[in-house]
């Protein structure tokens, strides 16, 4: 485990976001299941991409990584057949819910066991939509107690009428979406409980429309999805990511100014909403014509925020409240507990330890804004690549030095993170094991 040492300083700079791990994801999986080669370019890796090509592999897709026609980063050629088959009986997801309920109904086709594990909290994290599709089709499924990886499924899906909840996870929507479009009949997804992610479900049948696959909607709670569909290759680029924009969006306005590069302005990505909250919050956040975003130093107040479409910027924005004036509540975000960590308890007890003043309900945060600043200290990521980025935006505001046990986890989505910490005017210090701090 990797312990961070950060003295507090006001960052300033530019910095070209990573693509986006959403769409990243969906773009390798719609590649994949086409017939013939696609480009798929400007691929930020991370721990996570690198989960999702591993089920690529196990599913008998080939990919090879070739020269970037526009971007510095990685641009992947995958051949796949238009359909999938089981090629290896086991693949490790890592710590990745996405690739985790992407790939399920897509094992779901194969008619051979193929064998899901995972790590870290991955291993509890829900499946039980799932399941309860799976019992009620009679598909055969083994999992370790209580439903936990690892899963081995072994059947194929039937077509028909298809039900999940709306306020678990939008991935197991995304899942089925990939899947279903390759059984021979038509299938009915319905939605049974408020949907919350929507935005994520929209990043799905955008990029199914890109790669030929069509699928109608009655205001997202209803799904008609005609059978026999066949993906079509694609040359695509991966547009930057909103959710990892945020942190710099933030660390903007503790900070002196941060200009965020990459970002696509008409983005669908929900998280884009992290600029409307800025502002709405007292922040200056402009656009260029480019599309790239400048954060400047500001003061801000306390708001109330919906979490319920943009879960993943929830973490950095508590910092923001923290020492915004006056009162912020955070709404609608149950589902945070069910991420990487239990993000509500996680931003509670650290930002506390920190000398903020956050209070945390069962769906929700209130923080009491400490325009004034926090004190630092010694914290821990909860091996949550989003808890570790928000500490070090946390540091900004800080007296004394933030110290982050556990950092190495921005892996999972970020990996550039510390050295694009450090490019803006970040001071970190990696401390040795047994050394004082
Ligand atoms: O579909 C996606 O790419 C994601 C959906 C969201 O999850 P939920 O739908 O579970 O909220 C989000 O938190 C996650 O980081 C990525
Ligand atoms: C929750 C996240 O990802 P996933 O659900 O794919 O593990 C995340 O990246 O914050």
């Amino acid at each position: 485990m990797t312990t961070l040492k950060i003295t507090p300083a006001k960052l300033n700079g530019s910095v070209c976001v990573p693509s986006s791990k959403s769409m990243g994801h969906r773009e390798i999986i719609c590649a994949g299941l086409s017939a013939g080669t696609s480009i798929v370019d400007n691929i930020s890796m991370s721990d996570d991409m690198e989960a999702t090509l591993r089920c690529l592999t196990a599913l008998g897709i080939g990919f090879q990584k070739v020269p970037s026609e526009r971007s510095g980063r990685t641009a992947l050629a995958i051949n796949g057949s238009g359909n999938v088959r089981v090629s290896q009986s086991t693949v490790d997801c890592g710590e990745s819910g996405s690739t985790l309920r992407f790939m399920i109904p897509l094992g779901a086709l194969c008619g051979e066991p193929l064998t899901f594990t995972g790590h870290g909290k991955l291993v509890t994290r829900p499946l039980q939509a799932y399941y309860d599709i799976f019992d009620r089709q009679g598909l055969s499924y083994t999992t370790a107690s209580n439903g936990y990886l690892p899963l081995t499924v072994n059947g194929v899906l039937k077509s028909g009428d298809y039900e999940l909840p709306g306020n678990v996870s939008s991935q197991f929507i995304s899942g089925l979406l990939f899947a279903l479009p390759l059984l021979a009949g038509d299938s009915v997804l319905k939605i049974t409980s408020a949907l919350e992610s929507q935005s994520y479900v929209d990043l799905t049948l955008s990029c199914l429309a890109k790669y030929g696959i069509v699928i109608e909607h009655e205001n997202y709670y209803k799904y008609h999805i005609g059978g026999g569909q066949k993906y079509r290759c694609g040359r695509n680029m991966v547009e930057g990511d909103w959710s990892q924009a945020a942190f710099w969006l933030v660390a903007g306005t503790l900070g002196r100014q941060i200009t965020c590069t990459g970002l696509n302005r008409d983005s669908l990505q929900g998280d884009m909403v992290v600029t409307d909250i800025i502002n709405r919050m007292g922040g200056k956040i402009t656009c260029d014509a480019e599309g790239n975003h400048t954060a400047s130093s500001a003061s801000t107040n306390g708001v109330v925020i919906d979490a319920a479409d943009c879960p993943d910027i929830i973490p950095v924005l508590t910092v923001l409240a923290a020492v915004s004036e006056g009162t912020t509540e955070i709404i609608n975000a149950g589902r945070l507990r069910i991420k990487e960590c239990d993000r509500l308890a996680a931003m509670t007890s650290e930002l506390n330890k920190l000398g903020a003043a956050v209070t945390e309900l069962s769906d929700g945060l209130i923080i009491k804004g400490r325009p004034e600043g926090l004190q630092g200290g010694c914290v821990d990521s909860w091996n949550d690549h989003r808890i570790a980025m928000s500490l070090a935006v946390a540091s900004l505001v800080c007296k004394k030095a933030v110290i982050i046990s556990g950092s190495e986890c921005v892996q999972k989505s970020y990996p550039e993170f510390w050295q694009d910490f450090t490019a803006l005017g970040g001071m970190i210090k990696t401390v040795g094991t047994g050394e004082s701090i």
